[in-house]
């Protein structure tokens, strides 16, 4: 019965907006993780279905002391209805749903024939378009190998350079970001070896422009900050473009977080990397351990507005209104703008890099405006990087309206978002 209320809590932290499905799913514990994760996603997939039946049975009123929870009653009744039967032992919780087994058949039943399904299949909630029309980006670990190994590797594997649409197995090199190689949206990597072994790390294009703008120096006396790590794709990225040379410190607030944080460095080969499981804000810029820090990447939480992935899709329908929402990235740019300028305080501070996964300008054109207004902003002298600096090829830059006149910013250039 654990497994069920291991599903019922990961729904709830989903509601709660705890993080992109795809993240949450990556928290849950070793044991138990993918069949966890199956059943999460497959009761998403029919929600609204599952909670219509759900309702019109009177479950949870009449089994309020047993069921206590929606989320609780939808992984059950999704394994009773859609799947091979409740997987538990005859405990109180599974014996309050089996009372209820024909009812919830029945509603089951009328609710198919009212919406004219054939297959249970059709009431499932159908994927998100825009998945077919984004590549599978993947970054070659070039702490391992060179981006030519992995090539020369692929096509003995029966890949072909071409382009990722044009068949199942081409794949081409990015032209903007060096050792990215773009696949078709179908192929999958999560179980190939190359990604087990860290040869190969799945990584979005957005996601490298924040290590390749931030471009640290490959030397002894490169010193560089990730203020916020895990799960730790740019970390390993920094790592790679210092070519595992001087020191990067990678800060993780989070504990189970910060443990995925250091997996997955040393899956990757990363030993110029320092992870410490400590909370940013807390970090003294004045500490003399990072008197020598010169680059700082920023990519702190935020709402995740942008990402685009073949499960989050599933929760559209939970999108919270307008003013919650308002609310919700009010406080995630207060908190990111505190991040940027506590960044702006250490001393040896040349160059940051902020970046977010959200498409709304509160977490990114007002954050950047309101950093570069602050006295922290004045004092370390920093202004907005021109175009030269930031992905010259690249061809979008921003909402520039909502920069709204930045007076203090010294180029005359619109910044690029990334993330
Ligand atoms: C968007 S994720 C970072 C993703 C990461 N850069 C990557 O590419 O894999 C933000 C991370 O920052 C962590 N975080 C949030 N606030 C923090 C703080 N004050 N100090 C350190 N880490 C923090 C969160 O726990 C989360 O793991």
């Amino acid at each position: 019965m654990n497994f069920y209320f291991e599903a019922a809590k990961t729904l709830d932290r989903l509601e709660a907006k705890r993080g992109s499905i795809k993240s949450v799913l990556a928290t849950l514990p070793e044991k138990d993780r993918k069949r966890t994760a199956a059943l999460v996603i497959e009761t998403l997939k029919y929600k609204d279905v599952l909670s219509e039946v759900i309702e019109q049975a009177k479950l949870l009123k009449e089994e309020k002391k047993k069921i206590t929870s929606l989320n609780l009653a939808l992984v059950l009744v999704h394994d009773l209805l859609l799947s091979k039967g409740i997987q538990a032992g005859d405990g109180p919780v599974k014996q309050a749903i089996l009372r209820h087994k024909t009812r919830l058949h029945g509603e089951f039943q009328k609710i198919k024939i009212k919406r004219g399904a054939q297959s249970n299949a059709e009431l499932a909630k159908t994927g998100d378009q825009r998945t077919a029309l984004i590549p599978r980006y993947v970054r070659v670990n070039t702490l391992v190998w060179s981006t030519d190994e992995a090539v020369k590797s692929l096509i003995t594997r029966g890949f072909t350079a071409s382009s990722p649409f044009d068949s199942i197995n081409g794949f081409a090199i990015d032209e903007h970001i060096p050792d990215l190689l773009s696949f078709s949206p179908q192929t999958a990597f999560h179980e190939d070896s190359l990604y087990k072994a860290g040869k190969i790390i799945l990584q979005d294009k957005a996601s490298c422009f924040p290590a390749a703008v931030l471009a640290p120096p490959a030397s002894d006396d490169s010193f560089v900050i990730d203020a916020t790590s895990a799960p730790g794709n740019k970390t390993s990225h920094l790592s790679a473009l210092m070519k595992n040379k001087g020191k990067l410190f990678a800060f993780e607030r989070d504990k189970k977080r910060f443990v995925t944080l250091t997996a997955m460095l040393s899956r990757a080969g990363c030993k110029n990397v320092e992870p410490l499981n400590v909370d940013f804000l807390t970090v003294d810029p004045l500490d003399p351990k990072y008197n020598r820090v010169t680059h700082i990447l920023l990519d702190p939480s935020c709402s995740g507005s942008g990402i685009v992935n073949r499960l989050d899709h599933l929760l559209e329908t939970e999108i919270e209104d307008d003013g919650d929402q308002e609310d919700r990235l009010k406080r995630l740019a207060a908190f990111q703008l505190l991040m940027v300028k506590h960044a702006m305080k250490f001393p040896g501070a040349q160059k940051i890099v902020y970046s977010t996964c959200s498409i709304h300008a509160t977490e990114n054109e007002h954050v950047v405006r309101d950093t570069l207004n602050s006295d922290e902003a004045q004092a370390g002298r920093f202004y907005l990087a021109g175009r030269n600096e930031v992905l010259p090829q690249w061809h979008r830059r921003g909402l520039p309206d909502e920069l709204e006149h930045p007076s203090k910013v010294v180029s005359p250039e619109i910044p690029s978002h990334v993330g």
